[in-house]
């Protein structure tokens, strides 16, 4: 069953709007399996591009998706950096602009404790990401595109907020499907409520909604807090998503569809180098399997692979697999536990 339709005329396949930034996380050597250690012990990193929406343009991309970024970035060699890392991923950078006012790329320093514990030291001061702005959002460009995914992080203050929702309504006149990637970030919110609003604004008009269970607490608290798994897809699927997947970390996710339908995965166990990077390797290969017209199950699956994968990595960019690495590592687990 065809749950979601895409333009298939459409050049690019995916547009993603929102958060870059660079994460420097501790070097990090696979062979010799160094240390889990402290933030403030770290002498050498590694550097990355980073932030949600440009790992899974990265994602899809190895996929064989063709996938163009609409953001802002410093007009410094950090900025270059992305836009080269991208221009070699083979991902359109023809909408990135650079920041006039001196605002700079998010530096995210990472801390890998131990296989279940790390965190992220975030610098976003004048941050440049947030600085995307009505003008960037080019309606040919647009239009050019199957989907355009929105990361729930561009919505934290103007003027990029007005910037995604400017997207979202361009989108909506010109057949473009609207991927919702909640991506709560708390470093970027003033308040709770701020967020539940444009949240829901956003949430009300996507076809495809994925967030965890808190950051579907978020975007409801203003509407019905407390709601069930249930009751949100409902609530979404009642205004215009075809698709709502929950996740719920280790213990599992579902895809909600909206003939009434539910399919549930459990993740994959691997020993993990981090927690975070996960949910894009799973968005990279959900998404990936639905352009496919795979099953929901199938998608499912795959987007958990790459999800475990991607924890068991050192960064949550370069090493996002390729289709066949995926399988490769589906069929091994297989074969492994049954
Ligand atoms: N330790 C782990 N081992 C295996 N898989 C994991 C682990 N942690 C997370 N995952 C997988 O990653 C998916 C996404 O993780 P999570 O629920 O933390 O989402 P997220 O908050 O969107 O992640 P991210 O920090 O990447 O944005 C989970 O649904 C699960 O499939
Ligand atoms: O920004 C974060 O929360 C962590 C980053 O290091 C990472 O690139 C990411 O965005 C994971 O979703």
């Amino acid at each position: 069953m065809e749950y979601i339709k895409f333009n298939e005329a459409r050049e690019l396949d995916l547009i993603l709007l929102g958060r870059v930034a660079i994460d420097f996380n501790p070097a990090y050597n696979e062979q010799v399996k160094e240390e889990f250690k402290p933030l403030k012990k770290v002498h050498m990193f590694e550097k990355f591009v980073g932030g949600s929406p440009a790992n899974i343009a990265v994602g899809v991309t190895r996929h064989g998706m063709k996938a163009g970024f609409l953001g802002k970035v410093s007009d410094d060699q950090f900025g270059e950096f992305v836009v080269d890392y991208f221009n070699e991923q083979g991902i359109d950078t023809s909408h990135i602009t650079k920041c006039k006012n001196g605002e700079k790329l998010g530096l995210t320093f990472t801390e890998m404790l131990s296989s279940s514990e790390s965190s992220i030291l975030m610098y976003r001061n004048c941050i440049a990401d947030l600085q995307l702005s009505v003008e960037d959002i080019d309606e040919e460009y647009i239009k050019k595109a199957k989907a355009i995914l929105i990361s729930g992080t561009a919505l934290a203050e103007s003027p990029s907020r007005e910037a995604a929702l400017k997207a979202v309504m361009l989108a909506k006149r010109n057949d473009v499907r609207i991927i919702f990637d909640i991506d709560y970030r708390a470093y970027n919110w003033k308040n709770t409520d701020e967020l539940s609003i444009y949240y829901s604004t956003v949430a009300k008009e996507a076809d495809i909604i994925m967030g965890s269970r808190e950051e579907f607490d978020l975007t409801e608290k203003l509407i019905k807090p407390g709601m069930t798994d249930e009751e949100s897809a409902a609530l979404w699927q009642g205004y215009h998503a075809a698709i709502v997947v929950i996740k719920h970390g280790m213990k599992g996710s579902t895809a909600y569809t909206r003939d009434g339908q539910s399919f549930s995965i459990k993740p994959f166990p691997v020993e993990a180098r981090k927690g975070f990077g996960g949910g894009d390797g799973y968005g990279s290969g959900f998404l990936y399997g639905l352009y496919q017209g795979w099953d929901i199950i199938d998608c499912l699956e795959f987007g958990s692979a790459e999800a475990s994968m991607m924890v068991k990595s050192n960064n949550c960019s370069d090493s996002l697999p390729t289709p066949e690495e995926v399988h490769a590592f589906i069929k091994e687990e297989k074969e492994k536990f049954g």
